[in-house]
């Protein structure tokens, strides 16, 4: 079964579009956690356990976990939402030259998904993109400050370089994988982006913590997709999940910290389905 379509199937049943972003800051794993054997397990664990039923995806950011402890903590976390049904997106914003991508590829055996970095261009992500199974999101218009720095750069033929990736993807979807990543913080771009291709899911980062926009992120970013029933996309929130136990009450309390985590995702789970 090809990506997206494990994809539809898991968001039919959570009825949800919500990627729970497992970033783990070892800085705000709360202190009742610090005794454990890998506090980024034991963390991602219990925030598995309270959210799962509301996840579209789990997306844990590689940013998290490179170092020893970090890599035994991913592996777990990645066994243990396989368990709960749940797609799970690495996001590592990969590519390189060829038998270095090649390589990095490879991780496409252990998670269902990954987000790369065009800028390298389309041989730095022909490994990905050979993986039928597997999505491939490409990063277009990001939601940081300094996305427009490079993004929008308006080409010769007048379209900023955000739209180019776009239409270039869209040639790099022979197997149907490719998603684009594509920030809720600008929510004009979204629209944009999704007329240039309007059959290529999107990831939508950038609500919650950053702010952004969860209507556009639902109205722009799900696209039908070949023979599933449902609009497929995803809306990603990572710190407004994860550490929302930090503002509950008696938040050193294990269960009211990792309740209020489950209270998030169902909350934006809710939000979002209002404008699917
Ligand atoms: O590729 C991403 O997921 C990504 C792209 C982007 O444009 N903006 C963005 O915030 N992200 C990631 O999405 C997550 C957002 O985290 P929060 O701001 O805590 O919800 C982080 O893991 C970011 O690295």
């Amino acid at each position: 079964m090809r990506f997206f379509e494990r994809l539809a199937d898991r968001i039919e049943r959570a009825d949800s579009v919500v990627s729970v972003g497992l970033d783990p800051d070892p800085d705000r794993i709360p202190s009742f956690l610090s005794d454990a054997d890998l506090p980024r397990w034991a963390f991602n664990r219990r925030i598995i356990d309270a959210t799962h039923e509301h996840a579209a995806c789990y997306k844990p950011n590689a940013a998290f976990y490179e170092d020893a402890d970090g890599w035994r903590a991913l592996e777990e976390t990645v066994a243990y939402a396989a368990g709960k049904d749940v797609p799970v997106l690495l996001d590592a914003k990969r590519a390189d030259i060829g038998n270095t991508t090649r390589q990095y590829a490879e991780v496409l055996e252990r998670v269902d998904a990954i987000t790369v970095n065009p800028y390298m261009g389309r041989d730095s992500l022909q490994p990905f993109l050979d993986r039928e199974d597997a999505g491939v999101f490409v990063l277009c218009r990001t939601s940081n400050p300094g996305g427009s720095d490079l993004q929008d750069l308006e080409l010769d033929s007048g379209e900023p370089l955000y739209e180019r990736v776009a239409a270039l993807a869209d040639g790099w979807n022979a197997n149907g994988n490719v998603g684009l990543v594509v920030g809720a913080t600008t929510p004009e771009e979204l629209a944009e982006v999704r007329a240039i291709v309007p059959e290529i899911p999107f990831l939508v980062p950038g609500v919650g913590a950053q702010g952004g926009d969860a209507e556009a992120a639902v109205e722009h970013g799900l696209a039908a997709y070949p023979g599933v029933d449902v609009d497929v996309g995803l809306v990603n929130s990572s710190r407004g999940i994860v550490f929302a136990g930090e503002e509950a009450a008696r938040s050193d309390d294990e269960a009211t910290y990792f309740g209020a985590a489950g209270d998030a995702a169902k909350r934006l789970k809710r939000r979002l389905n209002r404008h699917r």
